[in-house]
């Protein structure tokens, strides 16, 4: 039995990643985890094969929780990764009439994702940050909050009556999820790929730019850069960068080993994108480009060429 963990309780947006990322593999059981913390720590622990978990979303960005889960303890790499439009049903506890709403309870990116909504329609409700999604339909169902913000399954899942469907401030809303593993095998290459990594970065004036100078002078294109603080180290960053491009290509190792020589680097992942879009390469900056330089030094140092 392949088990994955996942963000939960169940009914949260990420049950429904982890159903599409197990695809029609019939065999895979998802465990439900209060934390994306605990998630991951199922994953490292061994008690599961994989964990999926949100890792970004187009209205509030990064879900900070992710990424610095990845930057610490045992290495995890993602492997797979879904991307799902987002938009919102609010559900009110049974028998709770919308103008008796005091409290509206959902994760924090979904309440910064409905906050416009709420100001129009639930002016006087306080808003309450939960866990995540599910866990404030739950609390609602236990009629510990009014109403919660909440994936469509939710209300089915807890009972729950909707007030609103189809909510969200921004129309194409969308959140990326990834499947993390321990590192082993690698997905194949595909052309379409994307691969992250977290750097220390030196804390000196530059530091950073010289890693996004490796990444630009081999013309490989970034796809997200997020910095997060170094817990104790205030004013230090961990900057965590994902680009097109698969590490079994010459032209991303080349550049991953750059990046390497320059500060501490963690490999989180070379996978699929979810969007499918093919990676862009600049001209002698292609595959073949690399490997016919490198046979050229290996001729010049045989002596066969100069
Ligand atoms: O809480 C959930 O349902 C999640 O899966 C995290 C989340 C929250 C808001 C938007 C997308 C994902």
């Amino acid at each position: 039995m392949y088990r994955i963990a996942y963000f939960g309780p169940e009914g949260t947006f990420t049950e429904q990643a982890a159903r599409s990322l197990a695809g029609s593999d019939t065999h895979a059981e998802l465990v439900p985890y209060e934390t994306i913390a605990q998630a991951m720590a199922a994953v490292r622990d061994g008690g599961t094969s994989a964990a999926c978990v949100p890792v970004e979303n187009s209205v509030e960005g990064p879900v900070t929780a992710t990424l610095d889960e990845l930057a610490e303890d045992e290495p995890l790499v993602a492997t797979a990764e879904a991307l799902l439009p987002i938009h919102f049903t609010v559900l009110a506890g049974r028998g709770v009439r919308r103008e008796d709403i005091g409290t509206v309870a959902s994760h924090p990116h979904a309440l910064a994702q409905v906050r416009h909504w709420l100001d129009v329609n639930l002016p006087s409700a306080r808003h309450v940050a939960t866990s995540s999604t599910a866990a404030a339909a739950l609390a609602v169902q236990q009629g510990e909050y009014d109403a919660a913000v909440a994936a469509p399954v939710a209300a089915e899942r807890y009972g729950l009556p909707g007030i609103a469907t189809e909510v969200a401030d921004v129309e194409d809303a969308r959140t990326r999820f990834l499947l993390l593993t321990r590192p082993g095998t690698l997905p194949e290459p595909t052309g379409c790929d994307r691969t992250s990594v977290v750097a220390a970065a030196a804390n000196r004036t530059g530091a950073l730019s010289e890693l996004l100078t490796e990444l630009a002078f081999r013309g490989i294109n970034l796809t997200r850069l997020d910095a997060r603080p170094i817990k104790g180290g205030f004013g230090e960053y961990r900057f965590f960068i994902d680009f097109e491009g698969h590490v079994a290509e010459p032209r991303i190792g080349d550049a991953l080993a750059a990046l390497r020589r320059r500060c501490a680097v963690r490999f989180l992942g070379s996978h699929p994108r979810a969007d499918g879009v093919r990676a862009s390469i600049q001209p002698s900056a292609g595959n073949e480009d690399f490997v016919s330089a490198a046979d050229w030094v290996e001729s010049v140092r045989r002596g066969d060429t100069a």
